[in-house]
């Protein structure tokens, strides 16, 4: 069967030559004429790469980490129900049956909660991993671990991504529900999560253990021994792994113990997983505290849809699909990354944005930026590779190796035009970027590339074509056995487009020679307007596929030319690897650089991405002040989903009027405007510009969000837990400068209840300089307004029609926010009208709910505790107003409070039983 990636060479039956292997696509490779006796024996070397030498055979110089580290590979698909024997030196760390004794894995997921299967980790899972969003691209591996005794709560994170060489490093304190935690490693989207064996000690797991593992369910599980979680391993791998540029990073975490002791359990699991090791001195390692960024819980993130639909995960329906435009994995991750954690600091946020706006300006710099960005490769996935190096040498990785030096040779060459293109750019950070790539490791790299590698050989999309790229990638002359092997390759090729031609004439079919990388060569008819000879294929015809339109089939002497030419491409490889090695250990030293040209073009990419946005919809360039403000804003996603414009509101939020409630139907667009304010400000502390006319934001440190998930998928109960979960993490970590946004609390329970647990949480929220959106169908919560000086309330409105021909009502829905407590009474009722209930029952609701609701209303309005609540803050409000305001002398201030005081009694006078005067007349 053809994949998708079957190519087709081009070659009819009159032109042999077009295969685009010809040795006259290649200039040099045939002008070679003298071949002098080769530097190594071809067939020795040719042997031990087969059999996986040792690399130094071949001239390979890159820095190995440690003498002793070339460890077998091993299935990984085996799990060992014991841990076995512990030893301290690494060799002692390898299976004698193939599994190594660092890690053990639980015999039994279900009673432990450790997940046996693991994804082996091989250079096809490395290479195959794409998608930046999905977790089934996921490429991260993740250590944990977790203080012990007095420590308990300080968290140490270390992870690697497999596609990137950095190593990221975090320590924190988190207890109760380990949010952080879990919101870290979902950002993280891991492919494996490892901790230490004592978290699930006898069945029993950790608080943590058992959460990462219900969080986590798809993710791989591997526990290893605690003694490997080795702060001292773990500052030594670090000193001796990390690139020189970022070396301060030491500094910063040489006294952070948990983050280096997980870096130690990472870095010591991945030498046995995968078949290579990182060479000294090239990765890149940096601390990331939580306090650079905003912080955004994963159900919040899962509320918002940041980065997953909830209803269809493959959805672009997201903010990350609304704002992805990038055109490189790096920028699509840096993108993703940065919505998920968004920047606090708002000099960063304003340099992000006035670059947005300069790229909105100057048509040929966005432009020109954009064309130059879009050709780049994914440069951290490059890096990884060229920084590893393999403990086995074969075939793959010998071809694998080649493809690098070309990806590289292609990834500098663009360098210079992305360097013309920033030359005249006016804003700071695309100043710093043009600045950081003047470096000139990025020149020597590529002349000493040049050196060796063909001017012309470059990086192109498909097989066949990336085939030839290998093939004469190295300049001629360089290699007598290579130029010969090239020569043989060329022929085969040749003979083999002649083959098909001769068959093409034999049975008067138009035959044409196709290229896959499963079947190698073979032959391809189209089905359309075919006259086969006799009405069927031809008995030499082998391996018959059918697909799409075309016939694919392959004939005896065929397949034995194939078996030439992949005879003489490992030839070809082989040679060529044994040059590239070489030509890598001369520009390993200069290679870090690659690091930054990596930042540069995610960055860029990303901003890219974000003006992209700013053309397709109108958006405006927040401003960051202590208020939020926005004029006519606008739901990203829905503006989306839509392909118009939807209903614009205006949001106001500061700091004495910091606690708003929305009131309306069902289906008014309450939670529609909550997600709207959140999604903005996320949009603005990431430097996007935003969809409203005007926006002015308050810099928030976390944004956390309560909303209601669908009833159909959770029962009454658990939905309950699930609202008084996710409401603890939020009062437990709820700061003055957070954003908070709540839909729909206490609809779980009994009416009366909801309103009890709504009062409550609103009345500690109420204590906070949070700001806070509260959307409601408990009208009864609009009274706060009259106790609370911050409390505004709000409502979306809504229309009554009524049919001139049946009389019936009907309720438009405007989606405007307008000031005050919504009016509308009963209007679940009234839903329920619109459905087949019986009207008499529909009637009798009707009666009860109304008289319920003056009972309520006038236990309320009766209640001392409310009136004692309600002099109290008035007399509050006007004291803070006098402190404010007032210009007033020391004689006409104690006048004045005095007679407040009065004011004050006489309030309290009114409610019963009388309240103690101790506080007030402090
Ligand atoms: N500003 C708007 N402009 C256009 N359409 C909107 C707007 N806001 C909401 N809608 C539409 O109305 C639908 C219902 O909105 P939403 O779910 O926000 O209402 P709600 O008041 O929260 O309802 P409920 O109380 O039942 O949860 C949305 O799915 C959307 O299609």
């Amino acid at each position: 069967m053809f994949s998708s990636s079957t190519e087709e060479v081009g070659v009819t039956p009159e032109c042999g030559q077009t295969c685009g292997v010809s040795p006259n696509d290649r200039s040099g490779v045939n002008e070679t004429t003298s071949y002098g006796p080769p530097s190594t024996s071809s067939s020795s070397s040719h042997q031990s790469l087969r059999e996986g030498s040792s690399s130094s055979s071949h001239g390979l110089s890159l820095p190995r980490m440690a003498s002793g580290q070339l460890h077998h590979s091993f299935t990984l698909g085996k799990t060992s129900s014991s841990v076995l024997a512990t030893t301290s030196d690494s060799s002692s760390l390898r299976s004698r049956g193939g599994t190594p004794k660092l890690w053990r894995t639980a015999g039994s997921a279900g009673a432990t909660g450790i997940h046996p299967a693991r994804t082996p980790l091989t250079d096809h899972t490395v290479t195959s991993c794409s998608s930046a969003t999905s977790t089934s691209g996921a490429s991260v591996i993740v250590a944990v671990v977790e203080g012990r005794g007095l420590a308990r709560g300080e968290i140490g994170i270390a992870s690697l991504n497999l596609k990137c060489p950095e190593l990221i490093l975090s320590q924190f304190a988190d207890t109760g529900a380990y949010a952080k935690v879990i919101t870290k490693i979902h950002i993280l989207v891991p492919l494996e999560i490892l901790m230490p064996d004592t978290v699930s000690e006898k069945g029993k797991g950790t608080k943590l253990f058992n959460l990462i593992t219900e969080n986590f369910p798809g993710v791989a599980f591997t526990a290893i021994q605690r003694k490997y979680f080795n702060e001292r391993k773990g500052l030594e791998y670090i000193q001796q792994l990390c690139a020189p540029e970022f070396g301060t990073v030491l500094m910063e975490v040489q006294a952070k113990y948990y983050c280096l002791a997980a870096a130690a359990a990472l870095l010591k699991y991945l030498e046995f997983i995968q078949n290579s090791v990182y060479a000294s001195k090239s990765l890149k390692v940096s601390f990331k505290g939580s306090e650079q960024t905003a912080m955004i819980d994963s159900a919040s993130a899962t509320n918002l849809e940041l980065v997953v639909n909830n209803r269809d995960h493959r959805s672009e329906h997201t903010l990350l699909g609304v704002l992805n435009h990038t055109k490189t994995p790096g920028g699509a991750r840096r993108l993703r990354s940065n919505i998920l954690e968004p920047l606090v600091d708002v000099d960063t946020i304003n340099i992000r944005l006035d670059t947005i706006q300069e790229l909105l300006q100057d048509e040929e710099l966005f432009f020109g930026l954009k064309n130059a960005i879009g050709h780049f490769l994914d440069i951290d996935q490059l890096l990884s590779v060229l920084v590893q190096i393999p403990k086995q040498e074969t075939v793959q990785v010998a071809e694998a190796k080649i493809t690098h030096v070309i990806q590289l040779k292609h990834t500098l060459d663009l360098v210079p035009r992305l360097r013309l293109v920033l030359k005249n750019c006016n804003t700071a950070l695309l100043k710093a970027y043009s600045t950081s790539l003047e470096d000139n490791r990025f020149d020597m790299m590529l002349e000493q590339i040049k050196t060796v590698i063909n001017d012309d050989t470059t990086y192109l999309k498909g097989s066949l074509n990336m085939r030839t790229q290998k093939c004469y990638a190295v300049r001629p002359n360089i290699n007598e056995f290579l130029d010969i092997a090239r020569r043989a390759y060329t022929e085969i090729v040749d003979d083999i487009a002649g083959l098909v031609n001769q068959m093409g004439e034999k049975y008067g079919l138009p035959m044409r020679t196709s290229f896959s990388t499963a079947r190698g060569f073979f032959i391809q008819m189209k089905l359309e307007g075919l006259v086969l000879p006799e009405g069927k294929l031809p008995a030499e015809f082998i391996k018959v596929t059918k697909h799409k339109n075309n016939y694919g089939f392959t004939i005896a002497d065929m397949m034995k030319m194939n078996d030439r030419c992949d005879e003489a491409l490992r030839e070809i490889f082989h040679m060529s690897y044994v040059v590239t090695c070489q030509l890598l250990g001369t520009v390993h030293e200069h290679i870090h650089c690659l690091y930054k040209l990596s930042d540069a073009v995610s960055m860029l990419d990303m901003l890219l991405s974000l003006a992209n946005a700013c053309t397709i919809s109108d958006y405006v360039r927040p401003e960051f002040t202590d208020t939020l403000a926005i004029k006519q804003g606008r739901h990203p996603i829905l503006e989306r989903i839509v392909g118009q414009q939807p209903v614009s509101n205006n949001s106001y939020i500061s700091e004495g009027s910091n606690f708003v409630i929305i009131t309306g139907p069902n289906m008014s667009g309450k939670s529609t405007y909550l997600k709207q304010v959140a999604l903005c400000q996320i949009m603005a502390q990431i430097g996007s510009f935003v969809p409203t006319e005007y926006a002015s934001f308050r810099v928030a440190d976390q944004i956390f969000t309560r909303i209601g998930v669908d009833d159909d998928f959770e029962t009454n109960s658990s939905t309950f837990m699930l609202e008084m979960k996710e409401m603890a993490y939020i009062i437990h970590n709820v700061s003055d400068r957070s954003l908070i946004i709540i839909d729909e609390l206490g609809r779980g329970t009994s009416a009366e209840e909801g309103i009890g647990i709504c009062h409550t949480v609103c009345e500690f929220l109420l204590s906070l300089k949070a700001f806070t959106l509260f959307a409601t169908h408990y009208l009864e919560l609009c009274h706060l307004e009259s106790l609370y000086p911050n409390v505004e309330n709000q409502h979306m409105e809504v229309q009554h029609t009524r049919s001139a021909d049946t009389g019936a009502e009907s309720v438009v829905y405007t989606y405007l926010l307008n000031r005050g407590c919504s009016e509308e009474r009963h209007y679940g009722l009234r839903a329920a009208e619109m459905t087949a209930l019986p009207s008499n029952i529909i009637q009798e609701a009707k009666i009860i709910a109304s008289k319920v609701s003056q009972q309520l209303l006038a236990k309320h309005h009766s209640d001392p505790e409310t009136q004692r609540q309600r002099a109290v803050y008035h007399l509050a409000t006007r004291l803070l107003q006098t402190a404010r305001n007032s210009r007033l002398d020391p004689d006409s201030l104690r006048m004045y409070l005095k007679g407040l005081k009065k004011q004050y009694e006489a309030e309290l006078q009114a409610a019963e039983p009388p309240a103690s005067m101790d506080t007030e007349e402090e």
